[in-house]
């Protein structure tokens, strides 16, 4: 159970919610609304002792028990090593002991073989979100959080994400997206920040029935053949 109880700060306001062991969250809002400072305040990124994760006050955790609970990953992988590789970065990604079979596995099933050797720091911005994709599922944390995965990735790659996403890989998952037909395929639960704070909590159904929709989208939203596009 993941539980915030009433966290204020200068951009985010009177935040509190719950999540149940088998609930996913979707994070939306505009640009600027404060996805990304209540995911770093989830995974004590941003301290807080608002935050519960298992029953247990995140402030009180230790380091790698925390690491075990919760793994924030960033929208940009930034490596600051020239040298290291791909398997290298996917070898440090475990919290305890490395196993090379696991890193082989994880490395076929994103479909990453062909750029496993190469240096982290040439990849394109899409190879790179894949690597952190790769590493989250080595990680493996009870709750991963994941910053706009999938915002350079060409279709076909968002598209083995979202099957990915529906494939018990991955224990309890975190989603900041700007792709709503993504959040709306995904069905999970909704969270909506506008201005820092909390405008809707509950299911993606009630989220995205049409009276929402022009709610928070006015008309810049329609639903094509059950998919969501935007209305040019
Ligand atoms: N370290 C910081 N210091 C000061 N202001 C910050 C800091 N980080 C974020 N902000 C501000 O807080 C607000 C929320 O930022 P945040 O990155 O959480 O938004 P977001 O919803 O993730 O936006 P986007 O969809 O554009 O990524 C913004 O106005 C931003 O400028």
């Amino acid at each position: 159970m993941l539980k915030v109880d009433n966290y204020s700060s200068n951009i985010l306001q009177n935040i509190s919610f719950d999540l149940k062991e088998d609930e996913n969250l979707i994070i939306l809002g505009q640009n600027g609304a404060g996805k990304s400072t209540l995911a770093k305040v989830l995974s004590y990124l941003v301290k807080s002792d608002r935050v519960e994760l298992l029953g247990k006050n995140i402030s009180k955790l230790e380091d790698k028990r925390r690491a075990e609970y919760i793994n924030y990953i960033p929208p940009k992988l930034e490596v600051f090593d020239d040298y290291i590789t791909v398997y290298e970065l996917l070898e440090l990604s475990f919290i305890c002991e490395v196993d090379k079979k696991r890193v082989d596995e994880v490395i076929k099933l994103i479909g990453i073989e062909e750029i496993k050797h190469r240096s982290c720091q040439e990849l394109s911005s899409g190879e790179k979100q894949l690597l952190l994709l790769a590493s989250s599922m080595i990680h493996n944390a009870k709750i991963t959080i994941f910053d706009e995965l999938t915002a350079n990735m060409d279709i076909s790659r968002v598209k083995e994400v979202y099957t990915l996403f529906k494939m018990p890989y991955l224990k309890q998952k975190i989603i900041i997206t700007h792709n709503l037909d993504l959040a709306y395929h995904l069905k999970y639960k909704i969270l909506y920040l506008k201005n820092g704070k909390i405008e809707f909590f509950g299911t993606s159904q009630e989220f995205f029935s049409s009276e929402n929709l022009s709610k928070f989208y006015n008309n810049s939203l329609k639903i094509v053949n059950d998919h969501l596009v935007v209305n040019l």
